[in-house]
């Protein structure tokens, strides 16, 4: 298959180029797209070196099956034409299509067959919170239907990109050196703090992060649950965490979740209080599945669970997703030949 990833030298299209070697995607040719500022550099694939090419509006998709896209919103709609326009299938990791009606919004795990209807040629990868979060909910919507959830982000840094992890980065070496910490890609320090926004305030008061946890849940369950959230960056370098109480239309014990999320694909619980087991960011980093733990009844309602769950947003928050997407394309015999 003929693959291309828009984004290449950023913290996603970086995973890219490890999730598609990882899982033996069929790549027979593998294109890399920058702009002006990483053009002519060099990333190794397959044992080649490839060279990041500047996306320009020309015909460099022609003949390309399958482009993962992962340059920001504004990078996403000014290419979608350009590169959907030979019949390329879009996988994008932005979210400027994902609240379009004719743009499928697609977990694996939980509406895989949503990818099979994707008149634009475009298919939008949710939100790295929201993705870890429906994956849960998924399994638990399983047995019970859920009503409402309330969720609290922890948000690692790398959400905002590689610049952000170094700059996040150099915030600890400026404060272990005693110098003032260097804040260009946040609006705070992060070092030591903690910042209650992601992205803007809408007009509700709440940010567009936790709105998009709001109506991308729906959209991907095609359920009437109701979400309230708030996001959080934390200084954690990588993998997002959240804080998860969710009601169901009959009560659900503890061992009964724990049954659920423990036989749902994608999720390994790790929940032993006693053996002070449960899932955290530094040990989640790297890693594919959803880590799922803390799980216990709450204690404000009888029909409520909540439990704690981390998992690495660069991964299943975005290029690992997007590669199950077109694997699962693949195996219905809906991409490559
Ligand atoms: N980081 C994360 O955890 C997640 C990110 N996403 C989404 O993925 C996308 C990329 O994020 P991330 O990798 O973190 O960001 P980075 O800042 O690390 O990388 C941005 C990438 O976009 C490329 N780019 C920027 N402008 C253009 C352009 N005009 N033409 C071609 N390429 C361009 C950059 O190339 P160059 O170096 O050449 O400028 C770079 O490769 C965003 O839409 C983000 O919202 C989604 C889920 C999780
Ligand atoms: N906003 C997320 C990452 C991201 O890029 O999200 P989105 O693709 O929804 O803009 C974070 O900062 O952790």
């Amino acid at each position: 298959m003929k693959v291309a990833i828009v984004g290449a030298s950023g913290a996603v299209g970086q995973e890219f180029l490890r999730v598609l070697a990882d899982r033996n995607f069929p790549v027979d040719e593998l294109l890399l797209f920058g702009s002006e500022r990483s053009a002519g550099s060099f990333y190794e694939f397959g044992g080649e070196r490839v060279q990041v090419k500047q996306l320009r509006h020309n015909d460099d998709f022609k003949g390309v099956d399958v482009a993962f896209v992962s340059a920001g919103g504004g990078t996403s709609k000014e290419f979608e034409k350009t590169i959907t326009k030979h019949g390329t299938l879009m996988i994008d990791n932005s979210s400027a299509f994902r609240m379009d009606a004719d743009v499928p919004l697609v977990v694996p795990e939980v509406n895989p067959e949503d990818a099979l209807d994707a008149p634009r040629r475009v298919i939008a990868n949710p939100n790295c919170s929201t993705i870890q979060l429906v994956v849960a909910l998924k399994a638990i919507e399983n047995i019970s239907h859920i009503r409402r959830v309330y969720v609290s982000t922890y948000q690692a840094a790398s959400g905002a990109g590689a610049g952000a992890m170094a700059e996040l980065e150099g915030q600890y070496a400026d404060m272990a050196a005693g110098r003032p910490p260097r804040v260009e890609r946040f609006a705070f320090q992060l070092a030591g703090n903690l910042i209650p926004q992601i992205d803007v305030f809408t007009d509700n008061g709440y940010t567009k992060e936790e709105m998009k946890m709001v109506n991308e849940t729906k959209k991907i369950m095609h359920s009437d649950v109701a979400v309230s959230a708030m996001c959080v960056r934390v200084p954690v370098m990588r993998a997002h965490s959240e804080s998860v109480w969710v009601e169901t239309e009959r009560p659900v014990a503890p061992e009964e979740a724990r049954r659920a999320f423990g036989s749902f694909e994608g999720i390994v619980v790790m929940d032993d209080p006693a053996r002070q087991e449960y899932p955290m960011p530094l040990f989640t980093a790297g890693r594919y599945p959803v880590y799922v733990g803390r799980i216990r009844t709450d204690t404000a309602n009888p029909n409520g669970l909540t439990f704690w769950c981390v998992a690495d947003q660069i991964l299943k928050g975005a290029a690992l997703n997007a590669v199950q997407i077109a694997e699962y394309l693949v195996g219905a015999g809906r991409l490559g030949r």
